[in-house]
């Protein structure tokens, strides 16, 4: 039995939540691996249980989550899948709930994320300057992304 925690993440900081769900896991006696969603697809086979971490870009949720979701829906229909989404805003747009929660899955989860300033291009921080968003700020909630991880246990995850 193993979990596959898929991260889609363009700067980083939804990467390392991922890292933090499998380790919190790994502690809890569960075969829990973090893979980029570039290179996810072609462990399905392998993988009971899939845990999916997208981050919110322009209001959307970021393509290439979006299309391993649509890409494995046959081989993701038999597996059980818990999905967080991460932004910097306080709570995920229902719309974008909406749109994942019309996968199926176990679990639907938000958390906030991070913008690292060195990490941006010029016209994503010209992007967030228009948005009047920080381009440097850390809103990640270690504990509850980890209460998150454990209440996963749950489901049987071993
Ligand atoms: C150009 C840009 C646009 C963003 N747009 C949104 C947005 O529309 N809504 C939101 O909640 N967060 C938005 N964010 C914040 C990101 O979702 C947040 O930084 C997230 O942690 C990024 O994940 P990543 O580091 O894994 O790519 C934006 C960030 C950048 C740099």
């Amino acid at each position: 039995m193993t979990t596959m925690v898929v991260v889609a993440s363009k700067h980083g900081s939804t990467a390392e939540i991922g890292e933090h769900i499998a380790s919190t896991l790994q502690n809890r006696g569960v075969s829990a691996h973090v893979k980029d969603v570039s290179e996810a697809s072609a462990w399905l086979y392998e993988t009971n249980n899939v845990v999916l971490g997208i981050p919110v870009y322009q209001q959307k949720l970021w393509g290439p989550g979006k299309l391993f979701l649509e890409a494995n829906q046959t081989e993701l229909s038999g597996k059980p899948l818990f999905l967080f989404a991460v932004g910097g805003g306080p709570s995920l747009a229902p719309e974008l709930a909406e749109e994942l929660r019309s996968h199926p899955h176990r679990e639907v989860t938000y958390f906030r994320g991070a913008i690292d300033a060195e990490k941006l291009s010029f016209l994503e921080k010209l992007m967030l300057k228009v948005a009047k968003a920080p381009e440097n700020a850390d809103f990640r909630d270690w504990p509850g992304i980890e209460d998150w991880s454990q209440s996963l246990l749950a489901y049987g995850l071993s």
